[in-house]
């Protein structure tokens, strides 16, 4: 029923204005499932190959389509992702481009959930999930890669971790996105928006802190539910000649170190992710024997969705949980295994998108599928705001 008839490629827009790779994928018994890859732009070294979007579809073309037509079932995931990696034939897709593996893998998902009449989520993740949902953490105010002459880290993210629903969660969010608008207003700082739609001011990270810690507070006692925040440091992006570069000033790995502890404790920090760089397994190790009992350390470019330098963090104690982006390792079965190494060894799994993103919406499929306890979705505009519209119909049962 599920045996794919057809697979179709193109190059749609991504929210940056860059072309990525859109794919839909029919079944024999007329299942259709349309996916499309996201792109970042703070990408880790040790990620899938994301080629240009013509390149990426010529070639998947060429290689991976016809191990699919007519071969694979679009309801049997492994099968699927095992054609993609089998077509490939290299550790980092290479030949036919993440971009291109993952737009398939998404969408041939998608066209088996189709198939069987059942939401992408329950599809991925069996008839008992869908009771528990993940607490988006929005990005309000950042800078890094995402937007020029803003702050040093790169997301400042509201987590309200209180909130009675996930549609009062995401609401939260955009209450904290406004009401840092209204602070930044009210000390006369002029701010334009990222990639991903947080405020990009021209202040220090000290002042970001400051907004966004009186931000949240405003926002926790209108709501009435418990609202912190954490941060993505994409500390990899800072380290150069083995030093973190703050503007003019620098920090050794021991001061980056402390500084990330002490902001863990001054500000309550439920979340930081990539605090140090991709390469610095025990420097992870440290910070997360420091303050792993009362924070989430989260590895994203050090693990880059991938299960063997996962195995190397969880055999150094470094991280206590990984950031899972299916472009990053280019199939959702690729992902899945990640989760479950995670999940295994007591470790969080946080579901993300990029920072270059489309209206697509699987990523909120597959955080309610993975029981994960957070999502990264940034807070408003429209390719963000996609995702967390879809997890407000998933708990609405709307989809
Ligand atoms: C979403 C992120 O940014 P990008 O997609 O640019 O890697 C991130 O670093 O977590
Ligand atoms: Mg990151």
């Amino acid at each position: 029923m599920t045996r794919i008839t057809s697979i179709s490629l193109r190059r749609v827009l991504d929210s940056r204005g860059n072309p990525t790779v859109e794919a839909d994928v029919l079944t024999a018994s007329g299942g259709f499932g349309r996916a499309a890859a996201p792109s970042g732009a703070s990408t880790g070294e040790y990620e899938a190959i994301e080629l240009p979007p013509t390149e990426a579809i010529a070639a998947a073309r060429r290689h991976a389509v016809p191990r699919l037509v007519d071969e694979v079932h679009a309801g049997n995931q492994r099968e699927v992702d095992r054609a993609l990696r089998g077509a490939d034939g290299t550790e980092n897709f290479s030949e036919i481009g993440a971009n291109s593996a993952v737009a398939i893998s998404m969408a041939a998902a998608k066209a088996g959930a189709d198939v069987l009449g059942a939401p992408l989520y329950q599809h991925l993740g069996g008839a008992f999930r869908g009771d528990n949902f993940p607490t988006p953490l929005g990005n309000v105010i950042g800078g890094g890669e995402h937007a020029k002459e803003a702050t040093n880290i790169q997301e400042f993210l509201a987590a309200p971790v209180g909130a009675p629903s996930v549609s009062e969660a995401v609401f939260a969010n955009a209450k904290v996105h406004a009401r840092a608008s209204e602070i930044l207003d009210e000390r006369g700082v002029p701010a334009a928006k990222g990639d991903e739609g947080a405020w990009a001011p021209a202040v220090s990270d000290a002042e970001a802190f400051e907004i966004m810690d009186e931000a949240v507070s405003d926002v926790e006692d209108e709501l009435g539910f418990e609202i912190r925040f954490g941060l993505d440091i994409a500390a990899s992006e800072m380290f150069e000649d083995g030093v973190y570069h703050y503007g003019d000033e620098t920090k050794t790995t021991d001061e980056q170190i402390d500084y990330v502890a002490e902001m863990v404790d001054e500000y309550d920090l439920v979340y930081v992710e990539d605090p140090l760089d991709e390469n610095d397994y025990e420097g992870f190790a440290e910070l997360t024997d420091r303050v792993g009992d009362r924070t989430l350390i989260c590895g994203d470019d050090l693990f880059v969705t991938n299960v063997d330098r996962l195995q190397d963090g969880i055999d150094v104690g470094a991280a206590n949980s990984i950031l899972i982006k299916p472009n990053q390792i280019g199939t959702l079965t690729d992902a899945f295994d990640a989760v479950e190494l995670a999940s295994r060894n007591g470790m969080d799994a946080v579901i993300s998108h990029r920072s270059g993103e489309t209206e697509d919406t699987t990523i909120a499929h597959l955080a309610v599928a993975t029981d994960a306890p957070f999502i990264k979705t940034g807070t408003v505009q429209g390719e963000r705001t996609a995702k967390l519209n879809e997890l407000i119909r998933i708990a609405d049962d709307a989809v």
